[in-house]
């Protein structure tokens, strides 16, 4: 780019186009160009001085040629009003450009969007486009509208839909979520760029949800839930295709109720949005002026926020410099600088190492009061501390809503009972009196056989340390009397201490995780591989539990046997296979499919069939 300026600039001191064997055309189209004027401008200042004795050119003469000058054909008057009027031309096309050349989220405005009344008038909507230049978007289908499987999640969507058909208003709410939905339009790329074609994706597939004041909402979900393009709706850095939400009253739907919004919101996005070359103080300065603060508050609110995020010993240094858990630091300040009404944190305490995450999440606890935050996060740890409320989505939709203990309580497994026994520093097994002996393998053997009895369950883990034990929630009338019993007997079986919680949310995540994806590969046929203990491999569908194995039917076992398959997550956060138990028969209560579907046409691999966790779960309890 340079040089090209500088071959012009080269060319145009040279003579071309600005002499009278140059055709007008080429002048006109080279003086479109400013730095070609200013090149032709300081030519002739240069040629009119170049002498002692050289008269210069007075601005009342600007108009006209020097007078030693033979081939003048544009004087000094004509370059400043070249200059002027391509300054504006350049202005007006670089504000013409930006509107219609999609930013980083593809979002345009259409090419002549300012034929359009709405544009001028601001009236009308906030209608824009999405999708590069040269392609044309595709129609966008309807969403069907489904009734939720959760219980908590449909009773969320009668209140939101009953309090909208009937306009009513509750002072307690900060937004309201009325089937926000959105679809990326699938694009057929024609003409000027390859020819390629993409079908729509409903990232987000109607959402209602009531969020309160002072509360904090915490959205989860796997990677492309649909947790992002939520918060840019609500936040207007992308359109809503469906539905509508309501934030202090202002509808995201409109571009009014959108500049009203941006007035009482702070965001603190998924990736840093800082200048490099701004420090912590400049940013905070800029932004705090921006949000309207008054100019003589600013100084000392910079201060204080950069004390709460501890960033005082870093302000003056350029954002550039930054590692990530400062820059993200220096975002959530930016989110909470002057006292917005609502807060979205995206993702804020990513790369963060653990003790600048608790100091963040200190602010963020502080920050609750008087506002509602809506926050998406990958750390359970940092849900379950944080939020008042849960909503856990997947695949665009919200898979269950409420606090965490009620989350727990409703999709985990149920309650988790450590017993500990006594160890030395090495790890060495001690008997009660604290001298090393390996006495807790029988002792061990002992409570295990207590547990079987009492409520049939075996360890999840063990060691010399522990014994770790899910017991269901069917169990749970059982508890009282056996914790009691446990607890009396605690010098006779070598415990040395007993611990019992609800399971994690990191489980109840997993689990929604898992029948979301399960839902879907069903629909779209995902099939991952699994390889059983025999070493053959079958195909299963992506987030299965309970899997029948084909060809497995013997006279020992005439229904065939089925496994247990555990699932993790993997650091993209995609659910992928962690283990699987060994082989069982299937119980009786199992219809089994047909022959012919474990070998689906046009595919030579076996595929397990997916049998219903709860026949199976139900079964164990009865026994
Ligand atoms: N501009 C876009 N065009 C097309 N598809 C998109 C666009 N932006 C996001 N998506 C898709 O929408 C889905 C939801 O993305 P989103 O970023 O909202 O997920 P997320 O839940 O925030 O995930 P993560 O936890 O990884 O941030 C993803 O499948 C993503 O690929």
């Amino acid at each position: 780019m340079l040089s090209l300026k500088a071959y012009t600039l080269m060319v145009t001191s040279f003579g071309f186009p600005y002499s009278e064997d140059q055709k007008k055309t080429y002048r006109v189209i080279w003086s479109l160009f400013p730095p070609n004027l200013l090149s032709k401008g300081i030519n002739i200042l240069g040629d009119a001085t170049d002498t002692p004795e050289a008269p210069g050119i007075s601005w009342r003469e600007r108009g006209k040629c020097p007078p030693d000058e033979t081939d003048c054909v544009i004087t000094m008057e004509s370059i400043f009003m070249w200059l002027i009027s391509t300054f504006f031309l350049w202005f007006i096309l670089a504000l013409y450009f930006d509107n219609i050349v999609p930013n980083s989220y593809g979002v345009r405005k259409s090419i002549f969007y300012f034929l359009k009344p709405s544009y001028w008038s601001g009236k009308g909507g906030n209608k824009v486009e999405e999708g590069s230049l040269c392609s044309c978007a595709g129609s966008i289908p309807l969403l069907d509208d489904v009734t939720p499987d959760d219980e908590d999640v449909l009773a969320e969507e009668t209140t939101v839909k009953h309090q909208a058909a009937n306009n009513d208003i509750d002072p307690n709410i900060a937004i309201q979520i009325r089937g926000l939905a959105k679809t990326y339009p699938g694009t057929r790329t024609i003409g000027c760029c390859k020819c390629s074609r993409s079908l729509p994706y409903h990232a987000v597939k109607g959402i209602w949800v009531n969020l309160a004041k002072n509360q904090l909402f915490c959205l989860l979900g796997p990677n492309g839930a649909g947790k992002s393009t939520t918060i840019n709706c609500l936040t207007g850095i992308t359109p809503v295709t469906g539905g509508d939400a309501l934030i202090y009253g202002y509808s995201v739907g409109s571009s009014v109720g959108m500049s009203n919004i941006r007035r009482i919101i702070g965001v603190c996005p998924q990736f840093d949005i800082l200048w490099d070359a701004l420090s912590a103080q400049q940013h905070l300065h800029l932004f705090a002026s921006v949000k309207g603060l008054p100019p003589s508050t600013i100084k000392s609110v910079a201060e204080k926020s950069l004390t709460e995020v501890k960033l005082t010993h870093a302000s003056h240094i350029r954002a550039g410099s930054y590692s990530g858990g400062m820059k993200r630091r220096l975002s959530v300040a930016i989110a909470l600088i002057g006292d917005p009404k609502v807060v979205f944190l995206d993702e804020p305490t990513t790369g963060m190492d653990p003790i600048t995450r608790r100091h963040v999440w200190d602010i963020i606890e502080e920050a609750k009061k008087g506002r509602a935050i809506i926050l998406t996060t990958h750390s359970m740890e940092e849900a379950d501390i944080l939020s008042d409320r849960i909503g856990i989505m997947a695949k665009g939709k919200l898979r269950c809503i409420g606090t965490s203990i009620r989350l727990k309580s409703k999709f985990g497994a149920g309650y988790v009972a450590n017993v500990g026994f006594p160890v030395n520093t090495q790890g060495q097994s001690l008997d009660n009196n604290g001298s090393n002996e390996a006495t807790t393998e029988p002792q061990a053997e002992r409570v295990k056989q207590f547990f079987k009895y009492h409520l049939d369950v075996d360890p999840k883990e063990e060691n010399k340390a522990f014994l770790t034990f899910i017991i269901p929630h069917e169990k749970e009338g059982l508890l009282a009397n056996f914790f009691a019993e446990l607890q009396d007997r605690e010098n006779e079986l070598g415990i040395s201490d007993i611990q019992l919680g609800l399971t994690t949310l990191e489980e109840v995540f997993l689990n929604i995780a898992k029948q979301a994806e399960l839902e879907s590969s069903s629909a779209e046929g995902t099939l991952v591989a699994l390889t059983i203990s025999s070493g053959a491999s079958i195909q299963i569908p992506k987030g299965a539990r309970f899997v029948g194995i084909p060809g497995t039917v013997s006279s020992e076992h005439p229904r065939g046997l089925m496994v247990e398959v555990f699932w993790e997550q993997d650091d993209t956060g995609s659910l992928c296979i962690s283990g699987h138990s060994p082989e069982t028969p299937i119980p009786p209560n199992v219809q089994l499919p047909s022959a012919d579907t474990s070998r689906p046409r046009g595919t030579s691999a076996t595929v397990g069939f997916v049998i219903d966790s709860g026949l199976i779960l139900n079964r164990q309890y009865e026994n």
